[in-house]
């Protein structure tokens, strides 16, 4: 793709976005650029992946075709009154922040911006990415299409409707911590049988990557997954009973709902 790609803000989301999209080579690490006060993220990912750096978020607003803002949701409005006057009149802002809506956003630049609202997760790290995309109207198809490549680069990536964007961020955006939260459970209950702890997340996480990948790569309903694991009079379905006694499939659902009310609640 023959686009600079920006970042203004280099955490944990950026750095993931950046990581997918260099080692996928979508862009070679000249077009992109982060800006971040942190000295130390800038160092890591400079050293990393060989992108350019800078503390100067208007580097980026001024040089970048893409700009994703990859600041916390709070910082949005001093960032966009920062950047406004600099950025490119045709720039796509991509804007990940939970709970920041396009026509705030709109509003805070003052004038007929292109602006794509995404929910990623920091899977995309290792190309593994979820997202969802929104684009407002300004927003051509060839440049829904190139965000969605960049977002494709180091994962998944679909267009849904901006009243789902909330419930994005409840069941992929924010999810990768239940399931390392889960991962964590299932390792600590093989430390609790005797196994060294190190084996135990590679056999936890295997078996959840491996369950994920029958989930999409078979088409087949996770119950019925589910069901051919369960031996009859087996050990499975003693495992089975004991998390439904122990409400695992309620505690999730209200996770999720807890979230995407959260994510509510932030556009507010
Ligand atoms: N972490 C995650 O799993 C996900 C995060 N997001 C969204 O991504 C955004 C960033 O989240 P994280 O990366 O987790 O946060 P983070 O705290 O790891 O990164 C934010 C970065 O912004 C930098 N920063 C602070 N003030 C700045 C300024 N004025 N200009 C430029 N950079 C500045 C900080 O130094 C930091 O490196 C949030 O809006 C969040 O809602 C979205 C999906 C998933
Ligand atoms: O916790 C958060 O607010 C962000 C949004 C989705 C994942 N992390």
């Amino acid at each position: 793709m023959d686009k600079k790609i920006g970042f203004i803000g280099c955490g944990n989301m950026g750095q993931a976005m950046i990581g997918g999209i260099v080692k996928s080579g979508l862009v070679p690490p000249e077009q992109v650029y982060a800006a971040d006060p942190s000295e130390q993220n800038l160092n890591r990912v400079q050293k990393e992946y060989g992108i350019c750096v800078t503390q100067d978020n208007l580097v980026p607003a001024k040089k970048c075709d893409i700009l994703v803002l990859s600041v916390k949701p709070y910082l949005y409005t001093d960032v966009i009154e920062e950047i406004r006057d600099t950025v490119k009149q045709d720039v796509v802002i991509v804007m990940i922040a939970a709970g920041q809506t396009i026509a705030v956003n709109e509003a805070r630049f003052g004038r007929n911006i292109k602006i794509v609202r995404a929910m990623p997760n920091t899977p995309a790290l290792v190309g593994e990415g979820m997202a969802a995309l929104c684009a407002n109207s300004y927003v051509t198809d060839e440049e829904k299409n190139e965000v969605r490549e960049i977002f494709e680069s180091f994962g998944k990536a679909e267009f849904v409707a901006e009243n789902m964007m909330d419930v994005v961020a409840g069941v992929s955006g924010s999810s990768p911590a239940y399931v390392y939260m889960f991962i964590e459970a299932l390792a600590d209950g093989a430390v609790l049988q005797g196994m060294p702890r190190q084996q135990a997340y590679t056999f936890a996480a295997q078996a959840v990557l491996g369950s994920a990948r029958m989930v999409l790569e078979t088409g087949m309903h996770p119950g019925a997954l589910k069901d051919m694991v369960c031996s009859p009079g087996g050990t499975t379905i003693e495992a089975v009973a004991s998390l439904e006694q122990d409400g695992l499939r309620a505690a999730v659902i209200r996770a999720v709902d807890v979230c995407t009310e959260k994510s509510k609640a932030m556009s507010k």
